[in-house]
């Protein structure tokens, strides 16, 4: 659906050439969320005012849909952008005009009829949940209710893609979830394919099937959400991840292993990490059994991202001849990241 190939972007000012964007290669298929995460400057708004070409490449290519966009006259990109909606972190409504005109705002450009329009307007409303605020004006309005009419009109001439950018970071944590549900029903309902930039790894984790990292410029890490989460290969990604995996153990916790009788020859204490079907299977049950070890959890938390389960496990293992560091070895064999806590 979306191919980016080679992308570079410098801009140049007074105080010289910054290159936001360095031969960035992606891959968006048609009908995902693709989010592209990273810190502050580091290109996220360039690639994505990239793509509907909002700003002019250096250099690479951007293809929708088939189309190459760096080579369209003014009037082919006029056309084109008609495809890729746009909402933005602060809404950009037209103050003057009601929640319907600004709707309608597009389709009016666009030159569509009246009747055409309104029959369009009310569905549009219907459709983000806004039906009962057609006659209220932007500041009347909550934050979560001016996204929705963002989404409305970025909706309104049928894109096949929509790109949102930080759409969610001027809102609160329940709004947020709000919008972006709302999001993941567009994109199931109308098949439209999502692109969206964001420093949140909440926002990727609630809705994204794909990511991509980027940093300084570089795209450093893209795949599956799954892939990247079971196995971040950069350090930048590991400390998005931080935020929504725990995996920094608990102050309480750290005391508590402090004031653990060590004394006992055998004893292991260690960090069980899952991702996936794992977490199912009786794991600790099968390591008393098998290997003759007292299996003692001190800590455990598991999450979601989408169906996928995931968490962490801290247990205390004990055992005799050689046990917990074979039962150790066994979970390894599972594919579990497991960790022996030495100093905490
Ligand atoms: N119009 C511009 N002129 C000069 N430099 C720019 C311009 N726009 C962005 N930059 C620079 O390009 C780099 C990337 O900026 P960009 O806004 O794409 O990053 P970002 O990841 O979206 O950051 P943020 O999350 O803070 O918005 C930064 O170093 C920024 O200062």
């Amino acid at each position: 659906m979306i191919y980016i190939k080679n992308l570079t972007k410098v801009y140049h000012s007074d105080s010289g050439d910054v290159k936001a964007l360095d031969e960035v290669n992606l891959h968006i298929k048609k009908g995902e969320i693709f989010g592209i995460i990273g810190l502050s400057g580091a290109g996220k708004s360039t690639l994505l005012r990239c793509i509907n070409m909002l700003e002019k490449p250096t250099s690479g290519s951007v293809e929708i849909d088939g189309v190459e966009m760096t080579s369209l006259s003014p009037n082919e990109l006029k056309e084109m952008r008609k495809k890729i909606g746009m909402i933005f972190q602060h809404f950009n409504l037209l103050t003057s005009r009601n929640v319907r005109g600004n709707v309608a705002f597009p389709l009016e450009i666009a030159g569509v009829d009246k009747k055409t329009i309104n029959q369009k307007v009310e569905r549009l409303l219907d459709l983000v949940g806004l039906s009962d605020k057609a006659d209220s004006f932007p500041s009347q309005l909550s934050g979560g209710q001016k996204q929705r009419v963002g989404i409305a009109r970025a909706l309104a001439n049928d894109p096949k893609v929509l790109l949102c950018d930080e759409a969610t970071s001027a809102l609160d944590p329940q709004t947020t979830l709000s919008i972006l549900n709302l999001l993941k029903d567009i994109n199931k309902k109308l098949g439209i394919t999502i692109v969206l930039i964001t420093h949140e790894m909440n926002v990727i984790k609630q809705i994204c099937n794909s990511v991509a990292v980027i940093e300084k410029s570089r795209v450093v890490e893209q795949g599956s959400l799954l892939e990247v989460f079971a196995n971040p290969k950069t350090d930048t990604a590991r400390n998005f991840l931080k935020s929504v995996t725990l995996s920094e153990l608990p102050e309480e916790l750290k005391e508590r292993i402090r004031n653990l009788d060590h004394g006992h020859l055998e004893g292991r204490i260690v960090k069980i990490g899952f991702f996936g079907k794992v977490t199912a299977e009786p794991v600790i049950s099968t390591l008393v059994k098998k290997f003759d070890v007292d299996a003692n959890i001190l800590y455990g938390n598991i999450d979601h991202i989408q169906d996928t389960p995931y968490g962490m496990l801290v247990v205390e293992l004990r055992g005799k001849n050689g046990g917990a560091n074979s039962a150790i070895e066994y979970l390894k064999t599972l594919g579990l990241k497991v960790e022996v806590i030495v100093n905490v």
